[in-house]
């Protein structure tokens, strides 16, 4: 199946709210990358740092209506930002193998935190001594490259170094390619659960569990509907700022005493309506930590 990549060359201060854009025409995949090739650094928190000429990307798997999509950015842009007119955005369809060189030539290993390496299924472990995660997330979101992801993932190892990971059960809320489960697993955690509206992401965890030889009893996939009223010490979602707010009741319901939460996929601009939906519902929320303009809620529910 071809698919439709949307493409916009953008500083900065640009790069956010186009991404926000193509993620609300339900953009499969989002990417961010240096049109030079600038080496990756670590941001220093509480600031924003992306490249001076941002390459933002958006994949669709929905062909029709580019006209309409296009129109619909454009109009978005000029409500928000009216002093600023809209990066132009070139859009192109690939085949679906040019789509898999596409992302694969920028998925490389990557540390998290301390002890943690996401590492593509095609490379070496660039320590094999550490908790090596082996990906390959096929369609499903989630190669640890994003922000997103990242900080959940960082948020996880810190857990593990702490010792509050160990034997304890996770649940993930929309796991994507199984990614932070499977993390859990690995850096110590008895049990986690995993859920997501999407079956391709269903399949996509159990491939990766399967990869990383994750006992069959370890990791139960499910779809949000399918999973029992159950309390966890410790709870992922890296789902969008919308439906956290929208499910924030039986997301933080799913917090045990004691228990913590990370919550990702939040903008900056939005950090402070997604704080305030997890207290209402009586969770103690830490300060935010941010990366690329991405912000991770993390929270206690107290004992
Ligand atoms: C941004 S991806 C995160 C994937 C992975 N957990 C990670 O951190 O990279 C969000 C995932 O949440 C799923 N999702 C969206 N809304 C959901 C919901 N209400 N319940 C469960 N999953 C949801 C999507 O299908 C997608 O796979």
């Amino acid at each position: 199946m071809p698919w439709l990549q949307l493409k916009a060359h953008v500083p900065p201060e640009q790069a956010e709210l186009l991404e926000e854009l193509l993620l609300e025409e339900g953009a499969t995949a989002i990417g961010l990358q240096d049109a030079h090739d600038d080496p990756v650094f670590e941001p220093e928190r509480g600031t924003t740092p992306l490249w001076q000429d941002t390459v933002v990307t958006g994949l669709y798997d929905d062909l029709e209506g580019i006209d309409a999509m296009l129109a619909r950015i454009e109009a978005a842009w000029s409500e928000q930002v009216p002093d600023e007119p809209c990066p132009s955005i070139d859009y192109e369809l690939l085949a679906d193998r040019d789509w898999e060189r596409e992302w694969m030539k920028d998925f490389t290993p990557l540390r998290m935190g301390e002890r943690l390496w996401i590492v593509p299924s095609w490379h070496e472990p660039p320590e094999s001594d550490a908790v090596n995660l082996i990906l390959d997330p096929g369609l499903a979101f989630g190669t640890g490259t994003h922000p997103t992801t990242a900080l959940c993932l960082k948020w996880l190892d810190g857990l593990a170094v702490s010792g509050q990971l160990a034997s304890q059960s996770v649940l993930d809320i929309g796991c994507g390619s199984g990614i932070l489960a499977i993390a859990a697993l690995k850096l110590g955690a008895a049990h986690a659960d995993g859920t997501d509206i999407d079956p391709q992401a269903l399949q996509a965890s159990r491939e990766n569990a399967e990869r990383n030889q994750i006992d069959e009893t370890a990791l139960t996939l499910c779809y949000p509907e399918q999973l029992a009223k159950s309390r966890y010490p410790i709870v992922t979602a890296n789902i969008l700022a919308g439906p956290l707010i929208e499910l924030a009741s039986t997301i933080a319901g799913h917090v045990a005493p004691g228990g913590r939460i990370a919550l990702s996929g939040i903008l900056a601009n939005q950090a402070d309506d997604v704080m305030q939906a997890y207290q209402q519902e009586g969770l103690s929320m830490d300060t935010p930590v941010m990366q690329e303009g991405w912000v991770r809620l993390t929270g206690q529910r107290i004992a």
